[in-house]
C-alpha cells in the first residue's frame, strides 16, 4: 500500500470511500429487517452494479444512502454526512449532492427537454419559479450537459416526444445539474432495449470517469452488469453476500443471488460471461 503521506490530495480524495455503509439494518413499520448487516464501500470514479432478485433490498439499500430509509441499526455516511444522524437542515444538503436516475425517467413530460435538466438546480437553488427563475448561467450549464449527454438540438421539444433512451439521457443530464457528488440509478435500464440500455450505461460509467464520483447502479440483466461495471455488490434477504471486482465475477459465482428465483435461475443455463445476451435474462428485467 502507498503511504499516505507520499499521495496527492487528489490521490487522496480517490483513495477515500464517498459512501461507508457498516452493519446497516433497515426495517420497515417494525417488521423484520429487509436489510440485515450490510456493508458498502463507494468509491470516487467507479461504476458499481447492485444485483439481487426482486425484494432483495436493492431499493431500500439505496433509500439508505439519502435518509428515506427506516434505518434500524448499523451506520451510513454519504459525502461526510452521518445519514442516521443528520443536524438540522443536513437532510436537504445530502439530497441535493446526490443525483438520482429511475426507470421511468421521471420527466415532466409536457415540459421542454431544458426546463427537465433546469429543474436539476432546484435541488440547491430551493424553490424558485419553474419557468421564469433559473439564470442564464444555469441555462448555459443546462445546455452544456445536454451537449454532453448528446441531445442538445431536442433541447426545445416536449420531454414526452423523446424516445425512452433519449429520456433517460435527459434524466441524466438533470442529475448532473445538481452537480452531484454521487449518482443512484434504480434500474435506469430496465425500460429500455439492449442497444439503448448499453448506451445508457456507457453514459453513466464515462461520468462516473470523468467527473470522479461514484455511480450505483441496480440491475436485473447480469450481462449488462458484468460488461459494464467496475465492481458489482449483491444482495439476497436483504444480506450482502457478493462483493468483488467485476473482472473477478461471472454468472456462476453470481448465480447463489437467484438460487430461489426461478425466471433468473433458468437465465443460467449454459450461460457464461462472454454471450452478450441471455434471452431469460434479458426477459426478465
Ligand atoms: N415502504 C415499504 N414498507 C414496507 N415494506 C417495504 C417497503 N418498501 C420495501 N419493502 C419491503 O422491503 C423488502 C425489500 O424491498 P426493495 O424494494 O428494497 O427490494 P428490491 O430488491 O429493490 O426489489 P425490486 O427488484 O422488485 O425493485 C421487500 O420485502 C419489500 O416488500
Amino acid at each position: 500500500m502507498i503511504d499516505p503521506a507520499l499521495m496527492t490530495t487528489a490521490e487522496l480524495r480517490q483513495a477515500l470511500p464517498l459512501v461507508t455503509a457498516r452493519d446497516l439494518r433497515v426495517a420497515y413499520d417494525g417488521g423484520p429487517n429487509v436489510l440485515d448487516g450490510v456493508d458498502l464501500d463507494l468509491f470516487p470514479g467507479e461504476m458499481v452494479a447492485l444485483l439481487g432478485s426482486s425484494g432483495s433490498g436493492k431499493s431500500t439499500l439505496m433509500r439508505s444512502l439519502t435518509g428515506f430509509a427506516p434505518v434500524s441499526g448499523g451506520q451510513v455516511r454519504v459525502a461526510g454526512h452521518d445519514v442516521t444522524n443528520l443536524r438540522r437542515g443536513e437532510l436537504r444538503t445530502l439530497r441535493s449532492e446526490v443525483g438520482q436516475v429511475f426507470q421511468q425517467f421521471n420527466l415532466i413530460p409536457r415540459m421542454s427537454v431544458l426546463t427537465n435538466v433546469l429543474t436539476g438546480a432546484l435541488h440547491s437553488a430551493g424553490p424558485i419559479n419553474v419557468a421564469y427563475g433559473f439564470t442564464s448561467a444555469h441555462r448555459k450549464r443546462a445546455l452544456e450537459l445536454l451537449d454532453r449527454v448528446g441531445i442538445a438540438h431536442k433541447a426545445k421539444d416536449p420531454a414526452r416526444s423523446l424516445s425512452g433512451g433519449q429520456q433517460q439521457r435527459v434524466a441524466i443530464a438533470r442529475a448532473l445539474m445538481q452537480q452531484p457528488k454521487l449518482i443512484l440509478a434504480d434500474e435506469p435500464v430496465a425500460s429500455l432495449d439492449p442497444k439503448l440500455a448499453d448506451s445508457v450505461l456507457e453514459l453513466l460509467r464515462e461520468i462516473a470517469v470523468q467527473d470522479g464520483i461514484p455511480v450505483l447502479v441496480s440491475l436485473h440483466v447480469l450481462p449488462l452488469a458484468l460488461t459494464h461495471t467496475d465492481r458489482i455488490v449483491g444482495l439476497r434477504h436483504g444480506e450482502m453476500i457478493v462483493s468483488g471486482r467485476t473482472v473477478d465475477l461471472d454468472a456462476a459465482k453470481l448465480a447463489p443471488l437467484y438460487s430461489d428465483d426461478v425466471d433468473h435461475a433458468d437465465g443460467f443455463e449454459g450461460y457464461t460471461a462472454s454471450e452478450e445476451v441471455t434471452p431469460n435474462v434479458h426477459a426478465s428485467a
